[in-house]
């Protein structure tokens, strides 16, 4: 019988920060409140620290099978763990892609091997996420998937993603859609205005975003299907969402730290940290998208972790991949630019990084700290003041421009099913 008792930490109960112990049995938490002692349990002293709800990303790539240089399930799991996830799910723009039911239960039963937290699995839309061939849905979901994507590629006819929506409304699990008309994109590699101008650089137009989700949400709107939108990038696409939701519509949607904290006119010069797909927006977008998450039209925030390696990101910014890594920065960087100056609410950035996930995906892996529950904790120490080093990153990729940030948290521990797991 495993037994842990963290002491003496600010306990997140009932949207507040409370002083008392955490004891956790089998995986449970068995007793929350002051003066714990027990005989013969192994203490964590968390004096000065708040025990916070394990995160939740919906949002995450792992490379492996195929790209194992650039992260594996086991780095992955790490770097997350030492985020404060205490569950992820992956994107399956793996090597080869899980097109079937057979291949998606043992990416799965990899993913609970090697992970010290729980990684669930996104099944693809279409084989090889190309084309319109669909993969076998009812199949997909008995192997376990939690939800399907393409994402890395917008599904870019309408015929394919009427008949995928028609087919995954009948299992009631969500379809996570990156949109982004390719036509439109034209070869943009950050977004299309003055900047990408002043830069050289071939731009995206929004447009290419709005114009695939507005056809998404007509396809939605007909189909019932659960629609997530991945990573929302414009003003436009929070209005179009808002509105789809006022007409009942379902729709649920993320947004990533990045886009919340960077826009274009923060774009280095030549500097590839700053290239990822969608593209960095103007100031009003990032605006926009803050103003969805306080309304409730944005669900929730996700990192879309995209590590790659030093020889793939290395590059100039044209030449370089679209992508950043994210869990392990995600939380000090909110808690420290949204949270500290009093924007948003402890309360209002766990229930987008922790609870709403949960809630929207059926996650399998609760995190309400409450007596009889699942020990899914991260505990963190929120009164640093320090910078995000290269060093202290887990992951194998180093590829976020986050590097030097003034932050004031610092992660401690996570316990996942009542494990110290970082
Ligand atoms: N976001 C990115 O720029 N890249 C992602 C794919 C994706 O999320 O679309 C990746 O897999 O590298
Ligand atoms: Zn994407
Ligand atoms: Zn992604």
């Amino acid at each position: 019988m495993t037994k842990l008792l963290v002491k003496n930490g600010q306990v997140y109960q009932d949207q507040q920060l409370v002083p008392g112990d955490v004891l956790i049995k089998d995986g449970k938490i068995a007793a929350i409140g002051e003066n714990l002692d027990q005989p013969d349990q192994m203490v964590v002293d968390a004096t000065g620290k708040a025990i916070l709800p394990g995160l939740v990303d919906v949002h995450v790539h792992f490379r492996d099978p195929g790209q194992t240089a650039k992260e594996t399930v086991a780095t992955g799991s790490a770097s997350a763990a030492h985020g404060g996830y205490t569950t992820v799910c992956a994107m399956p723009n793996v090597t080869p892609v899980p097109n079937t039911p057979e291949q998606l239960s043992q990416m799965i039963a990899k993913n609970q091997q090697q992970a010290q937290i729980k990684v669930l699995q996104y099944s693809p839309v279409t084989v090889d996420e190309r084309g319109d061939e669909l993969v076998d849905f009812a199949g997909m979901k008995a192997a376990g998937a939690i939800g399907f994507s393409n994402d890395g590629i917008g599904i870019q006819t309408a015929k394919t993603m009427y008949d995928a929506m028609v087919a995954i409304a009948q299992t009631g699990l969500p379809l996570a859609a990156h949109v982004e008309d390719h036509a439109l994109m034209n070869g943009g590699v950050m977004n299309a205005g003055q900047r990408a101008q002043e830069l050289h650089l071939p731009g995206a137009i929004s447009v290419a975003e709005t114009s695939q989700l507005a056809r998404d949400l007509e396809l939605a709107r007909v189909t019932g299907v659960h629609y997530h939108v991945c990573h929302v990038s414009t003003a436009r696409s929070v209005e179009l969402i808002r509105r789809a939701k006022a007409d009942g519509i379902h729709v649920t949607a993320e947004v990533s730290p990045h886009h919340l904290l960077l826009d274009d006119s923060m774009i280095q010069n030549d500097n590839p940290m700053f290239k990822m797909n969608p593209p960095l927006r103007t100031k009003a977008d990032r605006e926009a998208l803050l103003a969805g998450l306080l309304d409730g039209t944005i669900d929730m925030i996700a990192t879309d972790h995209a590590p790659h390696t030093v020889a793939d990101k290395g590059n100039s910014f044209k030449d370089s991949a679209f992508g950043i890594t994210g869990l392990e920065t995600a939380f000090p960087l909110l808690f420290t630019q949204l949270v500290e100056p009093g924007t948003v609410s402890l309360e209002q950035l766990l229930n987008w990084m922790s609870f709403n996930p949960v809630r929207i995906f059926s996650i399998p892996n609760p995190t309400d700290i409450k007596v009889g529950g699942t020990a899914n904790l991260s505990i963190w120490d929120l009164e640093v003041d320090r910078q995000i080093t290269e060093a202290e990153l887990q992951s194998k990729g180093k590829n976020t421009p986050f590097i030097g940030a003034p932050v004031v948290a610092e992660h401690f521990k996570t316990i996942c099913n009542g494990e110290l797991v970082d």
